[in-house]
């Protein structure tokens, strides 16, 4: 989506996708990830919104960096956790960080390689998206599947929760993303295992309600090549 599309949503607090808890399947498969020689390694977040999620992965050890569009959200994000943080600037986008947390605020095609890479954090060893590749219409999301595996090094492993329907009966985001779409255009950059897919849809009232016949939530585990 555009940029303005996510700015008014923060702007009218319209954050359906936000959860006042940790994602139960990042608590159930991050474990699974086997990611034990990866703890002093940092966990890449795009399109971190003011997720949780994030202070699930920092308790655990982790180095978090986070990018998000909207300063709101970062702020927010900050502020709701009661975390006191520095900012500075970093080419086009504004680093708000405390010693464990970075959040890079801005369009994550601006963010670069060099500044993920830099001294100031560990070295990326894995990633978390979740509503992050579902948040791309359909003919953006490859070139953010490309930016994506441009960020992370070689061997990063990573977390994707994805959802699935039938696209016609729903405008997104969420968009529906097929196991099929993930093979074709991801297998490319990452190795994929698809660790689970379950009916979801008693649990999604403004999909019952738009009469979406079928809703599935799938697990991946994600290895990115090189
Ligand atoms: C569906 S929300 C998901 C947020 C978070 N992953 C979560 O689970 O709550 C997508 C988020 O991506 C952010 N976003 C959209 N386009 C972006 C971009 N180009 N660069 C960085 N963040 C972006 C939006 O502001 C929004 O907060």
């Amino acid at each position: 989506m555009e940029p303005g599309f996510w700015h008014s949503k923060w702007d009218t607090q319209q954050i359906g996708f936000h959860q006042n808890e940790v994602n139960p399947l990042l608590i159930k498969y991050w474990p699974r990830l086997n990611l034990n020689n990866l703890v002093n390694t940092s966990v890449f977040v795009p399109l971190c919104g003011k997720t949780l999620d994030i202070c699930f992965l920092a308790e655990l050890g982790h180095e978090v960096i986070g990018c998000e569009l909207n300063e709101t959200a970062v702020e927010h994000f900050f502020t709701e956790n009661d975390l006191s943080y520095s900012t500075s600037r970093v080419g086009e986008l504004q680093k708000f960080a405390t010693e464990q947390v970075s959040i890079y605020q801005g369009d994550l095609f601006s963010l670069s390689h060099e500044a993920l890479s830099s001294q100031e954090h560990r070295t990326i060893g894995a990633f978390y998206d979740r509503a992050a590749l579902i948040a791309w219409p359909e003919e953006m999301r490859q070139d953010y599947v490309q930016k994506l595996a441009a960020l992370i090094p070689p061997k990063s492993i990573g977390l994707l929760v994805t959802l699935d329907y039938p696209q016609e009966a729903l405008k997104g985001p969420p968009f529906a993303v097929s196991n099929d779409w993930i093979m074709a255009n991801m297998a490319e950059f990452f190795e994929v295992e698809i660790l689970s897919c379950e009916d979801v849809l008693s649990e999604n009232p403004r999909f019952i309600k738009k009469e979406v016949p079928w809703l599935t939530e799938s697990v991946y585990r994600l290895i990115r090549r090189g």
